[in-house]
């Protein structure tokens, strides 16, 4: 997957049940229109969307499981069960939190790299983390990748945004860790993707401006207000 999405774009499609376009038949369409634009791979939520995504484009997916637990703010693939269900999926990496909350069960995070590592080493790993530490955590753990997911969305980094200060955080984290760097998270125009890329990201993901159609229309309203 690595190789495939070098220095391109990837398409993340999800909608959660809460949102208008919750289906997977649609992030499917989404996942098309995603390549016929010229995406390189493709993100998704739930082993479903994911199978019907595969039905639809040949595209490398990156893929993930949301679940809320109740004793723990780690919802991104947060346990075995959710590696399972990837694994099942076909998707050719598996993307986790790779924050160092607390997980779900006080379950780890070098177990979960391990398992998944042992029951199929052709998938790759990526680390989804919100701070520097974080990335470096994630590189000795074994990661194949980091992305700048979850920067903006812990506790500790509330209310940052990948873009501030002409993307310091994304800077840091591509001085300080040898794996690739993957940026993601409120990359919302062309400019700020090819910032990215200018940057020395090994590639990047956009969703929202993308792919959620609500959000794009709550930001043209916002606009005027
Ligand atoms: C924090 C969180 O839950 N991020 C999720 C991770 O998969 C998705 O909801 C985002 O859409 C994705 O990261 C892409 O980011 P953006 O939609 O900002 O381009």
């Amino acid at each position: 997957m690595l190789k495939a999405v070098k220095g391109g774009l990837i398409v993340s499609c999800q909608a959660l049940p809460d949102e208008p376009l919750h289906s997977s038949f649609i992030m499917s369409k989404m996942a098309l229109a995603a390549k016929e634009g010229g995406a390189k791979g493709i993100r998704a939520n739930t082993k479903e969307d994911i199978i019907e995504i595969k039905k639809e484009v040949n595209l490398p997916v990156i893929g993930i499981v949301k679940r809320d637990y109740a004793d723990s703010p780690v919802f991104i693939t947060a346990t075995r069960k959710e590696i399972d269900e990837l694994l099942e999926s076909g998707c050719e990496m598996i993307a986790m939190d790779a924050t160092q909350r607390n997980r779900p069960k006080n379950s780890s995070l070098a177990d979960l790299v391990s398992y998944a590592k042992e029951k199929n080493p052709s998938v790759e790993l990526m680390a989804d983390i919100a701070t520097l530490d974080d990335a470096i955590q994630a590189e000795k753990l074994g990661f194949d990748c980091i992305s700048t997911t979850l920067h903006g969305y812990t506790e500790e980094t509330s209310g940052m945004k990948l873009y501030n200060n002409d993307f310091a955080f994304l800077r840091t984290v591509l001085d300080n860790v040898e794996i690739p760097v993957i940026a993601e998270g409120n990359v919302i125009t062309p400019e700020m993707y090819k910032k990215c890329m200018e940057i020395g990201a090994y590639a990047s993901v956009v969703g929202g401006a993308i792919t959620r159609p609500r959000d794009i229309t709550k930001r043209f309203v916002g606009e005027a207000e």
